[in-house]
């Protein structure tokens, strides 16, 4: 039968409509788009809580996506808290905070959406934990910052607004303000990324051809800060860059060496700044972005040697326009399925997004998680090793799935702010010590086809993908003869081996309770069997108490 599989990771809107039957609104519900409990696909809503260009909530409106935009929220916490669990996205600038308690207060959330490049304003961790997306625009406003940036430096360069003002003032004062050629200063530019990149070769005359003969110079800062008359940071606001420009900095360059910061507050050390151009070792300062925003005080933007800006840097119709339309387009894509362009920490999750991956994906999962109720103690290193061509690059997606799969089977629930998902599983995985070790063989397996084993503390599973299902090949060396589909409420049991054994196991079941539709026995192991057992309902609690007459008994919801 030719059919399609449905997609596991990333549902469609109108699948989840159509096909949220019990079973594939279990599959969906940790992903994006989450079980709507009968919500149409125009119900799926997204918040904008920051001034985004009106062509963002155009393009989420035409193609069926509620939005509500109102920029004063996040102005009241407490309201925003309330508020915020309705809704299926988030759609922010820098000036929303987007804090761990506001991710764990949206309970609906799937992805947070930065129309705009830095994501320093969005507690990243914790909507990863949540499995909760993350996604930015990159590129939509690099040209408007790159040429932020220039204008500071030729601002710096022949203190334009100083001059500006005492025009204002009805002054004509040309002997104040002699200033100095751009022409022949060396620039030290700390972030070569899209707009560090720009701002080297900016000029909208000169083509690229040309641009590219003057090349950039990479050296160590040490070597770099005594040589530069200009520097200009372009780097994400990170541990590591913190602070980068401080007084041992100041100190190392020329005296009167001018800065610029279009990037974030606090790559230039805010204190160590006023010092420098208080004793002269700083000679001006082009101030975009600020450790506080708006600044707590005034001090360093009334500093008569800085050019200060209220973070412009992406403000310009053109930047604004693209980023507002990327961001719509790219929830639109994400929310049908299609792409996580943009998504910065949803590898594992992209990396399965074709139809072909995501049955493989599921059963990762499912394989993780019998082999977690069937051989832990204490044990956290799984094997994972794809057999056949055709899974040759699935190592990457099929380990997280694993893990995944494995955790969920672990967890005892209450884990506040924490939510089992593709997204997610990579970063709880490591925090648990959960590691994947992949293998693979490009030789087909002994069931001659595509196959996935994963072992742990001395037990292997197998299995593959029959149609767009997962099935059970073994369990510790034990074949299922047919394998067995993977799917629904099942008891999975251990006993002693028997050829009464199916009979037996039946038999209790039935006596308990149980409604079966369907049983399977694998071959022997070391004298037992295992037994996969398909239920109609899932059992109200525990394994209808069979486990007295077996050696082990596991309920499984698939
Ligand atoms: N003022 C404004 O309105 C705007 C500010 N920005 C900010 O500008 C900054 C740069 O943006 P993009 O160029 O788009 O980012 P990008 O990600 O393309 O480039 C950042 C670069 O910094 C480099 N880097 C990271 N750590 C470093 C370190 N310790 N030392 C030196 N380099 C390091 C990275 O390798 C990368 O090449 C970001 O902080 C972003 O948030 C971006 C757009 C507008
Ligand atoms: O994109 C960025 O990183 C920016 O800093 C732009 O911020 P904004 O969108 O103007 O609040």
């Amino acid at each position: 039968m030719n059919r399609e599989c449905p997609k596991a990771r990333l549902h469609t809107i109108k699948e989840n409509q159509e096909e949220i039957g019990e079973e594939k609104g279990k599959m969906v519900e940790d992903h994006m788009i989450k079980r709507n409990g009968g919500r149409t696909p125009a119900t799926l809503s997204v918040f904008i809580s920051d001034e985004v260009d009106p062509r963002c909530v155009e393009v989420l409106k035409e193609n069926g996506i509620e939005v509500v935009k109102d920029t004063k929220l996040r102005l009241d916490k407490e309201k925003f808290l309330a508020e915020i669990g309705k809704y299926d996205g988030l759609i922010v600038r820098s000036a929303t905070k987007v804090t761990a308690d506001i991710i764990n207060a949206a309970t609906n959330l799937k992805i947070i959406g930065r129309a705009g490049t830095g994501v320093d304003n969005i507690d990243c961790d914790a909507a990863t934990r949540r499995g909760v997306i993350v996604m930015n625009t990159p590129g939509g406003n690099t040209l408007s910052a790159a040429e932020h940036t220039c204008a500071l430096m030729c601002c710096l360069s022949r203190d334009i607004p100083n001059a500006v003002a005492t025009m204002r003032a009805g002054k004509w004062d040309r002997k104040a303000f002699m200033g100095s050629e751009l022409n022949g200063k060396t620039l030290g530019i700390i972030g070569l990324g899209r707009i560090g990149k720009e701002t080297i070769g900016f000029d909208p005359i000169i083509p690229g051809s040309v641009s590219a003969e003057f090349g950039v110079e990479w050296m160590d800062l040490e070597k770099l800060w005594p040589l530069v008359d200009y520097i200009t940071v372009h780097t994400p606001l990170i541990p590591q860059t913190k602070n980068l420009i401080s007084d041992k900095v100041f100190g190392l360059c020329k005296k009167g060496v001018r800065v610029v910061n279009c990037a974030r507050g606090g790559i230039i050390d805010e204190e160590a700044l006023l010092r420098a151009l208080d004793n002269g070792n700083c000679g001006g300062a082009g101030l975009d972005v600020y450790v506080n925003e708006p600044p707590e005080d005034y001090k360093l933007a009334q500093h008569p040697k800085v050019i200060p800006t209220p973070h412009l840097g992406a403000s310009t119709v053109e930047a604004q326009t693209r980023v507002a339309v990327e961001i719509a387009e790219q929830f639109v894509d994400a929310m049908n399925g299609k792409s996580l362009f943009g998504a910065i920490n949803a590898q594992a999750l992209q990396n399965s997004m074709s139809p072909e991956s995501q049955p493989w994906v599921r059963l990762g999962e499912t394989l993780g998680t019998v082999l977690g109720n069937i051989g832990t103690s204490g044990q956290k290193s799984l094997k994972i090793t794809t057999y056949g061509d055709s899974l040759k690059k699935a190592g990457g997606y099929l380990s997280t799935a694993v893990q995944l799969g494995f955790m969920r089977s672990q967890s005892q629930g209450g884990d506040e702010g924490v939510r089992h998902t593709l997204v997610s599983a990579p970063t709880l995985a490591k925090q648990l010590g959960i590691q994947a070790i992949t293998s693979h063989s490009d030789a087909a397996s002994a069931s001659s086809g595509p196959e996935v084993t994963v072992s742990l503390d001395g037990f292997t599973v197998s299995g593959t993908v029959s149609g767009c299902d997962p099935v059970l090949l073994s369990i510790d060396g034990a074949p299922f003869s047919p394998p067995v589909q993977l799917k629904g409420s099942t008891i999975l049991v251990k006993a002693k081996s028997s050829p009464q054994l199916l009979a037996d196991i039946a038999g209790k079941l039935a006596k308990n309770g149980a409604q079966m539709t369907g049983m399977s026995v694998s071959g022997e192991t070391k004298g037992s069997q295992w037994g996969l057992v398909y239920l109609a309902v899932p059992p109200p609690s525990g394994v209808f108490g069979i486990q007295e007459a077996v050696q082990s008994a596991f309920s499984l919801r698939f």
